[in-house]
């Protein structure tokens, strides 16, 4: 049996579930209707109880036997009503269990009592205690266990009154007794076949609410799984610029709408000078945080519009749209300068820390991003020829 099923087992004789936090928490679930339908009851209860006292007039009169009886009447009723509005505020099967079963055991006090009174009507009596056992378990909204409880009581009373105060022979009384076993048989497999099907809805629910839970987080992790994949594709995980592939794919939309648009496109491709005698005097570890400052500096000092990735190793590639050769000029000079005064290196002795420049300029049908890389690398690869630590920009004429 998996741990679901066996949380929402139900034991075969009080329709409960064995599991106690599980029955606790269907009760909890209930506790708001049960209130409601207990009030509800015990008025209604009452009001019939009370109602009785009309027939006892029409058959005793104003006799002193009819004012003990509408008395003892009029005491149960005022307790059931006390009770209902008990019940309706308090009333819960998880901590005032037997705060349901006080009304009980008063009306079936109430009806015990009737037998020693009016003895001559014992047939009605013998009715309305069968009526009674079938109402406290199917009418009057109860646990299995404390209605069954409440019918033990008026059962065993009721017989045990018909035995001392009516001087029935003992088949007439066996006959009573079979007719109150049956009430107690019906009365008991019927709430119990209601408390098995109200757990086993609520069982269902829950179930549901637990699958469209586990849906949700299955969703949210799902969504989170993507937003990982999404970064690891679009982000370069040492400096946080946009990948090679990403960088690609900004780049190409922005010189297709520079082209339409016939607004002039750049493209900077930047390495770092000397980087492989960075890592060989400092480390690798100390190269990392100067490639991520350098990254950082290059982000910093251009525009939301343009693009930056990192092209691999330490080098760098920037797209920048609607900016015209003398503006890139400037642009790259710039970077370059802030890469020299970086703070970072200050404490590594004599580094003359420095990036080498190449610059393409798209032209007006120009939108082949692969030929615009290549020309800017020419051109950076120029710049290393010509000594580092320049800014190259292409011919404009190609
Ligand atoms: N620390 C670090 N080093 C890297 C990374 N990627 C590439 N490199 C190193 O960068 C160095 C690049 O060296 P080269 O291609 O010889 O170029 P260089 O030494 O910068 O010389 P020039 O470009 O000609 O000025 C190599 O030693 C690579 O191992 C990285 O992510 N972190």
């Amino acid at each position: 049996m998996s741990s679901a099923q066996k949380q929402f087992d139900l034991h075969w004789l009080t329709g409960q579930f064995r599991d106690p936090d599980k029955e606790s928490d269907y009760r909890s679930s209930i506790k708001t209707r049960v209130r409601h339908e207990s009030r509800l009851a015990w008025v209604l209860i009452a009001i019939v109880f009370g109602m009785f006292t009309i027939t006892d007039y029409s058959l005793l009169g104003l006799t002193g036997e009819y004012y003990l009886l509408a008395s003892m009447r009029a005491v149960v009723v005022s307790l059931c009503l006390v009770l209902a509005l008990v019940l309706g505020r308090r009333g819960d099967y998880n901590r005032n269990r037997w705060l349901h079963l006080l009304p009980l055991l008063i009306v079936a006090t109430g009806i015990l009592l009737i037998v020693p009174l009016r003895p001559e009507s014992l047939s009605s009596q013998v009715t309305a205690a069968a009526v009674a056992v079938l109402a406290f378990f199917l009418l009057i909204p109860n646990l299995l266990t404390v209605a069954a409880l409440g019918c033990l009581y008026l059962s065993v009373g009721f017989i045990a009154a018909v035995m001392l105060f009516t001087g029935l022979s003992p088949a007439e009384i066996v006959r009573i007794v079979l007719l109150l076993i049956m009430a107690n048989i019906v009365g008991y497999c019927a709430l119990l076949r209601l408390e098995f099907l109200q757990r086993k809805q609520f069982a269902l629910l829950h179930e549901e609410r637990q699958q469209n839970r586990d849906l949700v987080a299955e969703i949210a992790h799902r969504k989170s799984l993507e937003a990982q994949l999404r970064m690891v594709a679009e982000r370069d995980a040492l400096t946080g610029l946009d990948s090679r592939s990403y960088f690609m794919k900004r780049a190409e939309g922005l010189l297709q709408r520079s082209c339409s648009e016939k607004t002039p496109f750049c493209l900077f491709m930047i390495d770092v000078d000397h980087f492989k005698s960075i890592n060989d005097t400092w480390g690798h570890t100390r190269g990392d945080l100067i490639l991520t400052k350098i990254a950082e500096v290059c982000a910093q000092s251009l525009r939301p519009t343009d693009v930056i990735g990192r092209f691999g190793g330490e080098e760098f590639i920037v797209g920048l749209p609607q900016t015209s050769p003398a503006d890139a000029q400037v642009i790259a000079e710039r970077l370059k300068m802030k890469v020299a005064e970086l703070p970072e290196k200050e404490d590594m002795g004599d580094l003359n820390l420095s990036v080498t420049v190449g610059i393409a300029v798209a032209h007006d049908d120009d939108v082949d991003l692969e030929a615009l890389i290549t020309r800017a690398d020419k051109m950076l690869y120029a710049g290393k020829r010509e000594g580092r630590n320049r800014v190259i920009m292409c011919e404009q004429g190609r």
